[in-house]
Formats: C-alpha cells, structure tokens, sequence
C-alpha cells in the first residue's frame, strides 16, 4: 500500500503513523484528516510524507486504503455523506463498531476490515486482529509487528475484550507499588522495582515454547509465596468476577 489515509488523528492514529513512518527508507504517503489538527500537524511537521488534508473526503480520495479511528460518538459527524468508491480498502478500528454498521454509515460497497491495533504498533512489535482476512490488510499490519486475522466478528470481539483488560493490569502494578510505599519504601524504589519485576514476565511470555500454565507453575514454589497470593487473592471468586466481567464487556461488544 503506498497511500494511507487516516480519519481520527488521535492516540491509535499516531501510532500507526508512527509506526509507518519512522526509521525508513520508504515510508508511505499517508493523508490525515484535519481534526486532531496539533497531532495532525506535528505528525506532518516530522514526516515528510505525511500531509493533512483540507476535509475527511480528501483523505479518502487520495488514499488507497482508508483507516476510520475516530471514536464510535463521533462516527455518524465524521463520516455521514463521504463518498467512499468500491475500489478503495477501508480498515475500521474502531472498538464496538460491526462491519455492517460502518458499511451502512457509508453507503459503500468496498471491502471493510476491522483491526485491533495497539499502541505498540509505533514501534512495529504489536500483533494486530483483523477480521475477515483480506491480504492486503494482513500485509500492511505484518508490517506494523504481525497480523492474527480471524474467522467472524464473534471471534474479533473476543480479542476485543482482552484488550480491555490491559489498564487493569497497569492499575495492579500501581497497586503494588503504592502499597510498598505504604510500608516505608521510598515511592521511587517501589516503582522501578515494580517494574524490573514485570519487565521479567514479558520477556518469560515471549518464550512461547512454554504455555502459559507452564511459566506460571515455573515461577512458583510449592507451598512458597508466590502459591500464597495467587490462592488467597486470585482464588476461584476472583477468577470469576474477572470472567463475568468479561462476558458482560463482549455481550456489549455484539
Ligand atoms: N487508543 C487505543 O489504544 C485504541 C483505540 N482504538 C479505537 O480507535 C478510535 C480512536 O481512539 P483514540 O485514538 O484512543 O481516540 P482519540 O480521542 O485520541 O482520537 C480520536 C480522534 O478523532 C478525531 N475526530 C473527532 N471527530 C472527528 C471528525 N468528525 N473527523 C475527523 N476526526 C475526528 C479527534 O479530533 P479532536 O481532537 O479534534 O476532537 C481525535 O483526534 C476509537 O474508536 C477506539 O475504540 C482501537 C484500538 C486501540
């Protein structure tokens, strides 16, 4: 794909800019739509092949493949009336928003692909879901750290709602610290030493030669403390109000 086009230059359009453009040879040409106009116009002021566009139509008809990133209230504003022609490509990431809906909202018969990407695609190492497979979407996300393209929407709003779960996981780790700091640690020590600790589990993750179950019982001493926190605090209740409340965000994602 040699010409992108973002409508909603926000948090993930950034990214995928990011990710696009710096540290190559041969960057796309990418047109952003004018809103977000600070992000829109540093993105522009730092990559040349970056340029902002006069309106969301502009953006779509320089472009080859379009990305709709603008939040799921602002999605009739930003795109009722554009004229989207079937031979353009549209990526729609927006979380909760179906291919049919996006496809009714405008009125094209093009081929519409929803993807998940992470912030992480800024530094090409994040593992987009697309849904249905189209290779050329597939392609253009490889590029930004892989593509897991998946069968149905039911099965995109399951990665959906795992990726909901990530500030969570933040908020566990602040949780941590500021209890060392609770107990006399200085605020500063509690939280480097936080994040050494879980800087050793991701990289423990990406040993895929071990499940999941497996790194978990390598890291725990029968009967030693690691056993004591996850059976006293991450017991069966807990376990299940995580699960509920996962069936209740993709009951909402459907
Ligand atoms: N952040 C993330 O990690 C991820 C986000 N997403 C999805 O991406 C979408 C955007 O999220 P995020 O980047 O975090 O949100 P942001 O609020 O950071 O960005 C949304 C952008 O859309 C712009 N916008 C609003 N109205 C219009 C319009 N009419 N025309 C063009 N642009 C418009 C806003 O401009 P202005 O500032 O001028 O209002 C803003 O720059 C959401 O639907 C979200 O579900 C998906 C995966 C991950």
């Amino acid at each position: 794909m040699k010409r992108i086009g973002i409508i909603g230059v926000g948090e993930i359009g950034r990214a995928l800019v990011t990710g696009l453009c710096d540290g190559t040879d041969t960057p796309p040409e990418v047109f952003l739509s004018p809103r977000g106009a600070t992000t829109a116009a540093e993105l522009s002021a730092r990559h040349e092949g970056v340029r902002v566009c006069a309106d969301n139509q502009e953006v779509v008809d320089r472009s080859e493949l379009v990305i709709i990133a603008v939040r799921r209230g602002n999605l009739r504003e930003a795109l009722a009336g554009l004229r989207v022609g079937d031979d353009k490509l549209v990526v729609n990431v927006m979380a909760g928003v179906a291919i049919d809906e996006l496809r009714r909202t405008l009125a094209t018969d093009a081929p519409v692909v929803r993807a998940i990407p992470l912030p992480t695609v800024r530094e090409r190492r994040s593992v987009t879901v697309t849904c249905p497979s189209h290779p050329e979407v597939n392609a253009f996300f490889a590029y930004l750290g892989g593509a897991l393209p998946v069968e149905d929407e039911e099965a995109f709003n399951v990665f959906s709602a795992l990726t909901g779960t990530l500030t969570t996981h933040y908020a566990y780790l602040v949780t941590l610290a500021s209890w060392a700091a609770d107990h006399g640690i200085a605020a500063a020590d509690a939280d480097s030493y936080v994040r050494s600790l879980f800087q050793g589990v991701g990289r423990s993750l990406s040993d895929e030669s071990r499940s999941l179950q497996r790194l978990a019982a390598d890291h725990e001493t029968p009967k030693g403390n690691n056993e004591r926190i996850r059976t006293t605090w991450f017991g069966p209740d807990n376990s299940d109000a995580l699960r509920k409340a996962l069936d209740g965000l993709l009951a909402d994602l459907r």
